[in-house]
């Protein structure tokens, strides 16, 4: 997968050279490139904002600077990439969408800052890639880079041979549509609390029941709107007794 990135603060995206992110760039799963907006400025003060026309508070960026970016990063002789663009107004970020961007060859990340880009850089770039706005939920940041740091990681460990252990993601929170159930290692008691008798039973129906349960319970707790959500196909008859 290859992804861009256009930011005015190219530094924020230092931890992608860490951990899981940083061998999948190293091995080559995945090819990152992040790129400072401010290269597409062309006056001494490398101007990326201005005043929003109809007034309003703070400052809205320029779409001059956007333009060139966008135009630079998506070369007519290559497939447009996917363009996601974080904002408070976008469609909310989920594990379904993570999947869904997994399989996406080139993605093209533009941050925004200040009060967010000009609405036209979007609607230009849609008549040339898929457009998304995306939101990480329903809180206010100062600009879209740390979303871009969440978003890339929960992709980047979906692509294959990222996760030194794949099965970790069936298993877990939003794999199946339910909150993962409580884990427990070592040691059998720890200040007195034990470790749930039936996962040391050796018994896996019995462990993959519990869990189950764990997990139906959990999520009805909550996220009742999760349960709402299932897929009643997914259920059987013995969830219903949970
Ligand atoms: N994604 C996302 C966001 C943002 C966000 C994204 C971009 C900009 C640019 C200026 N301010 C921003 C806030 N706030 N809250 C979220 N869930």
């Amino acid at each position: 997968m290859r992804v861009d990135i256009v930011s005015i603060f190219p530094e924020y995206f230092a931890p992608l050279d860490l951990s899981l992110i940083g061998r999948a760039r190293a091995n080559g799963t995945l090819r990152l490139a992040v790129h400072d907006l401010r290269g597409w400025t062309h006056d001494v003060h490398r101007t990326v904002d201005d005043t929003p026309y109809g007034g309003g508070p703070g400052m809205v960026m320029r779409p001059e600077p956007w333009g060139e970016a966008l135009d630079a990063l998506t070369p007519a002789e290559l497939p447009p990439p996917r363009l996601l663009v974080p904002s408070p107004a976008g469609v909310p970020f989920t594990q379904a969408l993570a999947h869904e961007l997994a399989a996406e060859p080139h993605l093209l990340f533009a941050c925004g800052r200040y009060e967010g880009i000009d609405q036209r850089v979007l609607d230009h770039a849609a008549t040339r890639m898929p457009v998304t706005e995306v939101s990480l939920g329903d809180y206010v940041l100062f600009g879209g880079e740390v979303a871009v740091l969440v978003i890339l990681e929960a992709v980047t460990r979906l692509l294959p041979g990222v996760l030194g252990n794949a099965g970790s993601l069936t298993e877990e929170s939003h794999a199946h549509g339910l909150l993962e159930a409580p884990m427990y290692t070592k040691p059998a008691t720890w200040r007195g609390l034990p470790v749930p008798e039936v996962l040391r039973s050796g018994d896996h129906g019995r462990i993959a029941r519990w869990r189950r349960d764990e997990a139906l319970v959990r999520t009805g707790r909550r996220r009742p709107d999760m349960l709402a959500g299932l897929d009643p196909q997914s259920l059987d008859k013995r969830d219903v007794a949970a």
